[in-house]
């Protein structure tokens, strides 16, 4: 299994045809073919491998691969070296057609035909609007290009997020898909599990014994999550966000598995299923925290027009492209939930994301308890001027992104003659304790599905555990009305009512 690190690290054996429908996306030049570069230059890549890029637009070989070797330049997380690149491109066809057409499926045969010299293992990776997974998954079947599941030859399939709308169009969408292919022939991608310090929520907590004993409602006061960005709508994804909004953008699959991560119980051992039944026991027991009325768990922002510090004008939400401009979409939402079971009742669980915030930061905060009996007093300075305060409580922070480390708060002595405390960090980070940069989630992805490993996947089971956390706010969002924030703030300020009942407030930090 993988959640080790040691299958990402080996070369795949299998000859493969990999698939990319929507390949003259997006998601494909920034992310997907720089990531399968990556691979290929640490020679992680079978030797045998064909990558086929399919999309409508009128491209012939040369062209494609021109283009996708300046997207190699600009987006590979290392500078790439020429003559590799000249050499990986060399394994790239392109396959102009449109996916609702049956066309399209014989064509692809027929270059199956051309460039298989070794057994027919293919990858199929939709990066494509969700309304078209299931033709795709459908003609492919049809075509008798998807291979019986647990044999050789095999057939993957990668299915982009979002992965429904709602728990019901989830479910259908699930249902679809599974009439054919099997749960183990389907990928369903949630980038955040392939980014490395997501996964190493996973080894602090359960390769450490100093920790877990704490990990529990006994010690920890509350949860927050954070995942804010400074961008607002990028080139071309207004359509898209309009749509779904930073609750299903983000908070149902990103932000949940987080949480997972932090509050699932040790699996029995490291194979999928043992991860992934933990992180749906969680989902099962998650839900909003819901006193008298909704607005008590769940709060949405929505970005304002403002200017940028040196006096640039930015566009509010509603004058973005392609953005209706009476829409009520919500750029920013922050939830508070529960988990119900016997480690984490009553500690309340603060998420929170947007766009257009004060700062581009991923992390989870675990705050823990104040001491039971205040010893100490705190001192707390803000330039030269410094208070005395009550003891803060300890906090551990997983930063996920960027500065990816990991850092714990801690009341120390300050030196003199006075017994006051002051909180210092404890900290490790990845750039300093190893020289090198961290593989991108999508080269960790990909790689594994070529190893056949799905523990970074989505099981069928837990994405509709995801859209039922959710689902409550979709159905009573008429009395979740947006409130504006202005750009670069730490989204709106009545997400701070979140923390009523408690002591705490946002890490805006
Ligand atoms: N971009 C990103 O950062 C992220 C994207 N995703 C997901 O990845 C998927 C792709 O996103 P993205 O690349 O941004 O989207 P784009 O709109 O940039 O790309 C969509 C691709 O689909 C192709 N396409 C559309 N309709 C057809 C058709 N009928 N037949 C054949 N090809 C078609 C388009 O090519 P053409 O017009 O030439 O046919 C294009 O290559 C989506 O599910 C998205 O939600 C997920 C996380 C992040
Ligand atoms: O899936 C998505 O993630 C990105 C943020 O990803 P990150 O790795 O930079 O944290 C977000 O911008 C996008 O809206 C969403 O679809």
């Amino acid at each position: 299994m993988s959640a080790t690190g040691m299958i990402g690290e080996s070369r795949v054996h299998d000859p493969v045809t990999i698939v990319i429908f929507g390949a003259s996306g997006d998601l494909t030049h920034r992310k997907l073919i720089p990531a399968l570069y990556m691979a290929y230059a640490q020679e992680l890549l079978p030797e045998n491998f064909t990558i086929v890029g399919l999309a409508r637009r009128d491209y012939d070989n040369e062209v494609f691969r021109t283009m996708l070797a300046d997207s190699i330049a600009a987006f590979s997380r290392v500078p790439p070296d020429d003559e590799t690149v000249a050499r990986f491109v060399a394994h790239i066809r392109y396959h102009q057609g449109d996916i609702s057409t049956p066309e399209v499926y014989a064509g692809l045969k027929e270059k199956f035909q051309d460039v298989e010299t070794y057994p027919e293992n293919r990858l199929y990776y939709l990066s494509i609007i969700p309304s078209l997974f299931e033709t795709a998954v459908r003609s492919l079947k049809e075509s008798g290009m998807v291979a019986q599941p647990g044999g050789a030859p095999w057939t993957r399939v990668v299915i982009e997020k979002p992965f429904g709308k709602d728990l019901a169009s989830a479910k259908a969408l699930n249902a679809q898909l599974l009439r054919h292919l099997d749960e183990s022939q389907i990928y369903r991608i949630d980038h955040y599990l392939g980014k490395e310090t997501v996964q190493n929520i996973l080894s602090f907590r359960f390769a450490n014994a100093i920790f877990e004993p704490v990990f529990n409602r006994s010690y920890v006061d509350h949860i927050q999550i954070t995942a804010s960005e400074t961008v607002g709508m990028e080139k071309g994804r207004g359509g898209y966000y309009d749509e779904y909004g930073a609750i299903r953008d983000m908070i149902t699959n990103h932000l949940l598995q987080l949480l997972c991560f932090v509050a699932m119980e040790p699996p029995g051992d490291l194979s999928a299923d043992a991860i992934r039944n933990e992180k749906v026991k969680v989902l099962n027991a998650a839900k909003l925290d819901v006193r008298k009325d909704i607005s008590d768990a769940v709060c949405r922002g929505q970005y304002a027009a403002g200017m940028e510090e040196d006096g640039q004008p930015i566009k509010g939400y509603l004058e973005e492209e392609r953005i209706d401009p009476a829409s009520t979409t919500e750029t920013f939402a922050a939830l508070r939930l529960i988990i119900d079971n016997w480690r984490w009742a009553g500690v309340p669980i603060l998420l929170r994301t947007g766009k257009r915030m004060a700062k581009k930061t991923t992390e989870v905060a675990v705050q823990f308890k104040v001491p039971p009996l205040q010893l100490f007093q705190q001192i707390e300075c803000e330039g030269d001027v410094c208070d005395i305060a009550r003891i803060k409580p300890n906090t551990l922070i997983f930063q996920i992104q960027p500065n990816e480390g990991i850092f714990l708060k801690v009341g120390t002595k300050r030196p003199g003659m006075r017994f006051v405390v002051e909180d210092v960090k404890m900290d490790f980070s990845y750039s300093g304790t190893w020289n090198k940069s961290l593989p991108e989630a999508y080269e960790r992805l990909l790689l594994d599905t070529l190893h056949g490993d799905s523990t970074l996947f989505t099981r069928s089971d837990e994405v509709e555990a995801e859209w039922r956390v959710v689902q409550p706010i979709f159905d009573q969002i008429d009395q979740l009305k947006p409130f504006a924030y202005p750009p670069a703030a730490w989204g709106v300020p009545e997400a701070d009512w979140l923390f009523h009942g408690m002591e705490g407030a946002w890490r805006n930090k």
